[in-house]
Order: C-alpha cells, then structure tokens, then sequence
C-alpha cells in the first residue's frame, strides 16, 4: 500500500519561517486527500517541500513508492509553448527519460488520459489556442501520464465549470482508486472536498491544524478556525454533505 507520512516537515524562503514541525500519520492510497488553509497559509510551500523542491528540516516518508514516483502539479502551469495537447503529454511522458520511441502501453497511456479528462477533441490543438479550463485539463493530464503513484495538485479545479468540476473530481477519484495512489488535492470548495475527499489535512500557522476522515475533521469550528467563516453541514437533496456558509465569523488563523 502507497502511504506519505510528514514528520517534523519545516520551510522557509530566505530567513522566513513559513512551515514548521509539520507532521501527519500515514496518508494511504486509494482515495484523495484534501490539503486545506486559508491563502498564504503554506499549501503550495508544502508541495513544494515534499516534492523535494525546498530543502528544510524534517523527513517526508514515502512506503511502497519512491521521489521517482512522485508528481506535483503547481498552480499556474506555464503552457507557451507551441505544441499540440498531444505533443505535449508526449513530452510530459517522456521527460523522465526513455528514448522517443513509444510503446504500445505508452501511446495507450496517452490515450487514457485524453479520453478521461475530455481532451479527445483537443489533441490537435495548439496549447497557447486553449482556455484557461482546457489548459488546466491539459495540466492534470500530464501529470498523470506516467502513472505516478504520489500526485500532489495545486488547486486543479479553480478554472473548470461547475460540471467540470464533478468530472475531474470524479475521474481523479478513479485514478486514486485504480492505480492506489497518494494523491493530495489543494482545494478552497469545502464541498467539493466533503463530496471527493475521504481525508483532509489542515493548514495553520505552519502547522497541520487536523488531519482525518473529512465528515469527522471538516466541523464549523475547524472551518471557523481555518477561514473565520460560521458555517453548517446539511445534506443536498441527493443525500451528500454540504456545507451553508453563514457568514463571517472571527478572524481567521494565518
Ligand atoms: N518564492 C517565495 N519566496 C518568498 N516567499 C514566498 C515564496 N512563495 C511563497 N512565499 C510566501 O510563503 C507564504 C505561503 O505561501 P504559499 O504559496 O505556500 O501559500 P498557499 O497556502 O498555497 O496560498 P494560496 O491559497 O493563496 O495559494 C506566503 O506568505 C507567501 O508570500
């Protein structure tokens, strides 16, 4: 079984202290894992340090998988280049190196995740030509070419539509289920992560505030803490969880 543990994770940018004493038990694969915070609160500064791209005091442990096996998604993904969608989750596939020449289980690769991230009318496309929510379909698309079994994304549904939203979050979901992998998700949609996430983990003042199952950890007093919001779980007339905002509450932990 895939599984990340944090332990005593700390950051910093220059003298700026940004994550300290960072820990979780073992995240395990299969599902998806929402990682919460107000902004600036260290979420990207977190994938960051795991991904091995900050140095810092601490360990980040991985079980069953290696830095190898690792993707991590940012934010903004810069496409500028003149490539088509396919092209460009060739290149994605193939950075890890292995020659051009693509096998049958490649080229099938490359195939599924078009097909599951409704890219299958983009391939030809050049990317400077897409939208901002076709770019971010491009952007998970070539993150999980290579079938990694530790994902790490950066908001990946802040410029889809509402349906959108529910296909990726859904086809993500699947992916986690198919292939077991650790798969963290930054979001700021609280029903999105009460719809997708079987566990969240917390982000506060450079510590993780809470990590657990999502209807046990994700309670009005964690959302007031987290964001200053007063809000309240009811369900949707399909029976899932959804969270009513109230208004704002005191001012939130950053
Ligand atoms: N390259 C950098 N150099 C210096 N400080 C940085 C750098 N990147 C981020 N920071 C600072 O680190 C803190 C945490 O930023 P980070 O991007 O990790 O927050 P976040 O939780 O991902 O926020 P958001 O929800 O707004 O995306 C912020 O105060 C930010 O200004």
């Amino acid at each position: 079984m895939v599984s990340l543990a944090l332990e005593k994770v700390s950051a910093r940018y220059g003298h700026r202290q940004i994550l300290s004493d960072a820990s979780t038990p073992e995240i395990e694969g299969g599902a998806l894992t929402a990682l919460l915070g107000a902004n600036a609160a260290g979420k990207s500064t977190l994938f960051r340090r795991i991904a091995g791209q900050l140095p810092g005091a601490g360990a980040v442990r991985l079980s069953d998988a290696n830095e190898t096996d690792l993707r991590y998604m940012p934010q903004d993904t810069a496409m500028s280049a003149a490539l088509t969608v396919y092209e460009s989750i060739i290149l994605a596939l193939k950075q890890g190196g292995g020659g051009w020449r693509l096998s049958a289980s490649e080229l099938a690769s490359v195939d599924d995740v078009l097909h599951h991230f409704g890219l299958g009318d983009l391939a030809d496309r050049q990317l400077p030509e897409l939208s901002g929510g076709q770019r971010q379909a491009v952007g998970i698309a070539q993150t999980l070419v290579t079938r990694p079994k530790v994902v790490l994304m950066d908001e990946p549904t802040s410029a889809l539509d509402l349906y959108r939203q529910y296909e990726v979050l859904d086809a993500l979901q699947n992916y986690a289920r198919e292939t077991g992998a650790v798969m963290v998700l930054a979001l700021h949609d609280l029903n999105q992560v009460m719809r997708a996430c079987t566990t969240v983990m917390a982000l506060a003042e450079g510590r993780i505030l809470a990590t657990g199952l999502t209807l046990e950890v994700l309670t009005p007093d964690l959302i007031a803490r987290l964001y200053g919001i007063d809000s309240r779980v009811e369900r949707c007339s399909r029976g899932c969880p959804v969270m009513i905002v109230d208004g704002p509450a005191r001012p939130a932990v950053r």
